[in-house]
């Protein structure tokens, strides 16, 4: 019985099983073939709105008042037209003026600068699918944003490895390779290139040039500059592709003018540092970001930038509209470790305290955030997410308003379901809770 227990304005609710035994529905960590989970899968499609491995539509009977007019919030600085573009001249005077009279050293700059790129690359590729990078770096400061980058990468999860054919012997870029070096980031010679990037690598960073580049490539930068476009070419007959992130500039191409003659790197990235230069307007791949979030106001207004704010706490922000997405094709793959019938505790409440610790010790955003499901007297469900209060062998607790839909909605019916979902640990765990189980006022 659900015993709703009343705590000034709020009730409590508490769930007793009475004849059925508590159902765990871990729908993205088990092998779904194992007798164990046979029966239960057999019992939650017969009891489920449509069966199981079969696509479900939920449409809409009609439109909800002023659904019209939502979808237009669409912020014009996404609109790039509005963006302000640098010429090379005044990207080299803005970089004089920062590390002049306003102050900066240049350590500082491609510190921010590259942990900009860092975070750019982790809101589109996540480790997960796109561990390895292969950071090109080239002789300038650009190359030292591509040393910054795959440290910071390095400590968010991925695994880079670095091609620094030309080293400046200067301290600060020797000090960026020694902190490489001291994380065991491998350094790999131009001639140990594997013949075949897309093998090895999952992301490949082109930090070769930024905005001081001028003529044509000199080597080893010419053949390095090849391999990504060939890679390119090579992976529209294979399908296969690494993501080609560029460093404010798509190296190889003319600062202002960008891809000359079309045969040059077609980055699917590009992180503009402190404003887009006039290059940018030519890039039509899927993510452009901005990063370098150092402009003072005098420097903004002294050149006119109309930039992007950067949203809260973030290093980068996106230029320009989100490239459509395939929502059928939008899928992680989660890895987990394997879970055994014999692993499993006798009674599920004890499984759920084991789980619940494991969710609590991985710092778990409001582990305790819970989809509850409830449906009134006219049979149609709503969900929404609540927050676990406690849970024994007697129930699970939360609390709500008497007079809240769901708080009518289980006066009328008791029937409801609870469903946690973990992402952090790829787990999922739903209480599903039928005919034989109820609730009671208190
Ligand atoms: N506030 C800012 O602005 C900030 C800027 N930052 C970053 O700095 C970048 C600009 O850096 P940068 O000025 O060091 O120049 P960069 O483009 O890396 O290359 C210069 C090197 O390339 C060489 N080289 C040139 N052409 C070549 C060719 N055809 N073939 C071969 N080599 C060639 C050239 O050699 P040289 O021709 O002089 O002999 C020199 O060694 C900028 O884009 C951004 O990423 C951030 O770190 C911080 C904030
Ligand atoms: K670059």
């Amino acid at each position: 019985m659900l015993r709703l227990v009343r705590k000034r304005t709020t009730m409590t609710c508490l769930f007793f099983k009475q004849s059925l035994p508590l159902i765990f529905n871990f729908s993205l960590n088990i092998n779904t073939s194992h007798s164990f989970y046979n029966p239960l899968l057999s019992r939650l499609s017969s009891s489920f709105l449509y069966p199981i491995q079969s696509p479900a539509v939920l449409s809409f009977c009609s439109k909800p008042p002023g659904s019209e007019v939502g979808v237009r919030s669409v912020r014009s600085m996404q609109n790039s037209e509005s963006i302000s573009y640098l010429s090379q001249r005044e990207a080299a005077e803005i970089d004089e003026t920062l590390m002049g009279p306003l102050g900066f050293s240049v350590d500082q700059l491609m510190e921010l600068a590259g942990l900009s790129v860092a975070t750019s690359i982790a809101e589109v590729y996540k480790p997960s699918e796109y561990k390895r990078v292969l950071a090109v770096c080239g002789p300038g400061n650009n190359g030292g944003d591509g040393l910054v980058a795959a440290r910071h990468l390095h400590h968010f999860g991925y695994k880079p490895f670095v091609c620094y054919p030309k080293r400046t012997p200067k301290p600060l870029y020797s000090g960026l390779v020694t902190q490489l070096e001291s994380l065991s980031v491998p350094f790999i010679s131009v001639e140990d290139l594997p013949l075949d990037l897309s093998e090895e690598f999952d992301i490949l960073l082109d930090a070769m040039f930024g905005f001081s580049y001028h003529g044509v490539p000199r080597p080893p930068f010419d053949g390095l500059i090849q391999m990504l476009v060939s890679l390119r070419n090579y992976d529209q007959t294979r399908q296969k592709s690494p993501a080609i992130v560029s460093v404010d500039i798509p190296s190889g191409w003319h600062v202002e003018e960008g891809d000359i003659g079309g045969a040059g790197i077609k980055p699917d990235m590009l992180v503009s540092l402190t404003a887009p230069k006039l290059c940018a307007k030519k890039f039509c791949g899927p993510h452009h970001f901005l990063g370098g979030r150092f402009v003072p106001p005098s420097i903004a207004d002294k050149y006119k930038l109309n930039l992007p704010s950067y949203p809260g706490t973030s290093m980068c922000v996106r230029i320009g509209k989100p490239p459509q997405i395939d929502i059928s094709a939008l899928r992680e793959n989660y890895i987990s470790p394997e879970f055994l019938e014999e692993q499993v505790e006798a009674d599920p409440v004890d499984q759920f305290h084991k789980w619940f610790e494991e969710a609590l010790a991985a710092g778990l955003k409001e582990p305790n955030a819970m989809a509850l499901s409830t449906a009134g007297r006219n049979g149609k469900p709503s969900s929404r997410i609540v927050l676990l209060k406690g849970f024994d062998k007697n129930g699970f607790v939360w609390f709500t308003n008497y007079e809240s839909q769901k708080g009518h909605q289980l006066s009328e019916n008791p029937h409801a379901s609870l469903l946690f979902y973990w992402d952090g640990l790829n787990r999922q765990v739903g209480r599903l809770l039928f005919a034989g189980w109820s609730f009671k006022l208190s």
